[in-house]
């Protein structure tokens, strides 16, 4: 293994987030105030899990949707952190509908928990935002044997997803879709994905590990969504990118990263609210009612990556991904 295969993805990753983080400088000098804060429809009666929703840009996705009317089911892997979010979300907003839920990501057995939970209370559900991650960690493998990054950020979530894809389907209607809103990164335009080791087994990259589950989460979604556009389903599945964001998941990064950001993230960096819009936006916005397989980015839609748009590689992750947590692959 050459130094330079592992300092290859981090240059990439510094690289990329280097350019988002100028282009957001730009946009913050050039239109001051921009873009202005959209006013979104009143959610009563709707139901959305939030994956990670305890801190970062979860917490201010799940304080925005309460705050809509939604009620809000926070599932993550933190139960003290969890209960104090739903207490302090309360105290906020007096009605707010705001509950926490046991899920570790890392687990596939709590994450059949968790579903069964949610699916004991007979709610519907019209939002699911996969938001959760980790950034940077060491090598590690998750309860079940994944590379972290890839068993947490991607295979744990698609786990969740596929087990909650009937209640979504019963929740969606022709008029008012659900909604599976899943958080990626740039990093994915600088990402491999190796079919051959998804586990980066053969060559450990933090870096490299963290790109490749995100670009992993937009192929799958691009499937997802082709496979419920197929069978006719009322259910839509969107990407987004909430930009570089002053955010614990950096806690990972070098030394010299953390300082640049505390001295320059309040002028370079997003705030977790402005960082939560863009989740916002894929889960209430009705410009998006029906619209499905977009990769949105500062509440727009842009482009991923060419190879994001590989209808055999999303495939034959799909089918891999099916296999690894032992659900059946249906889709012809
Ligand atoms: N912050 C950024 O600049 C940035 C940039 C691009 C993409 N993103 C993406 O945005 C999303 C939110 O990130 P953030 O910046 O708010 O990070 P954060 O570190 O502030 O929050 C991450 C959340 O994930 C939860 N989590 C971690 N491991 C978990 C597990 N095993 N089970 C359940 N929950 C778990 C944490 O408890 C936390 O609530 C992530 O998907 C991240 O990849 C963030």
């Amino acid at each position: 293994m050459s130094l330079l295969s592992l300092a290859l993805p981090a240059i990439r990753v510094y690289w990329i987030g280097f350019r988002v983080v100028l282009h957001q400088l730009l946009r913050r000098l050039l239109r001051p105030g921009w873009p202005l804060k959209p006013v979104f429809p009143l959610q009563n009666g709707n139901v959305a899990i939030v994956t990670g929703g305890t801190r970062g840009i979860g917490y201010h996705t799940v304080k925005y949707l309460a705050r809509l009317g939604m009620h809000v089911i926070i599932a993550g892997n933190k139960e003290k952190e969890g209960q104090e979010t739903v207490m302090k979300i309360k105290e906020e907003a007096l009605n707010a509908k705001v509950e926490f839920l046991y899920c570790d990501l890392a687990s596939m057995k709590s994450i059949h928990q968790f579903v069964q939970a949610f699916k004991a209370k007979n709610y519907s559900l019209h939002v699911l935002i996969n938001n959760a991650a980790v950034m940077l960690v060491p090598e590690r493998k998750t309860e079940d044997g994944f590379e972290e990054h890839f068993g947490i950020n991607y295979m744990g979530h698609f786990l969740l997803t596929n087990l909650l894809l009937e209640t979504l389907k019963q929740s969606g209607t022709h008029s008012h879709n659900a909604r599976i809103v899943t958080l990626s990164s740039a990093t994915h335009y600088v990402a491999e994905l190796r079919l051959n080791d998804l586990q980066s087994s053969c060559l450990y990259s933090p870096h490299g590990a963290y790109a490749q589950s995100k670009l992993a989460l937009v192929l799958s979604a691009y499937r997802l969504q082709h496979l419920l556009t197929a069978e006719g389903s009322h259910v839509t599945v969107n990407v987004v990118d909430p930009g570089v964001v002053n955010t614990d998941l950096y806690q990972n990064v070098c030394w010299a990263a953390k300082m640049v950001k505390w001295m320059t993230g309040w002028l370079l960096l997003k705030s977790p609210e402005e960082g939560a819009s863009t989740s916002i936006y894929a889960a209430v916005s009705p410009e998006l009612e029906g619209i499905g397989a977009c990769y949105l980015c500062n509440e727009q839609r842009t482009k991923s990556a060419d190879v994001s748009y590989d209808e055999e590689l999303q495939k034959r992750l799909w089918t891999e991904s099916c296999r690894l947590v032992g659900i059946p692959d249906t889709a012809p």
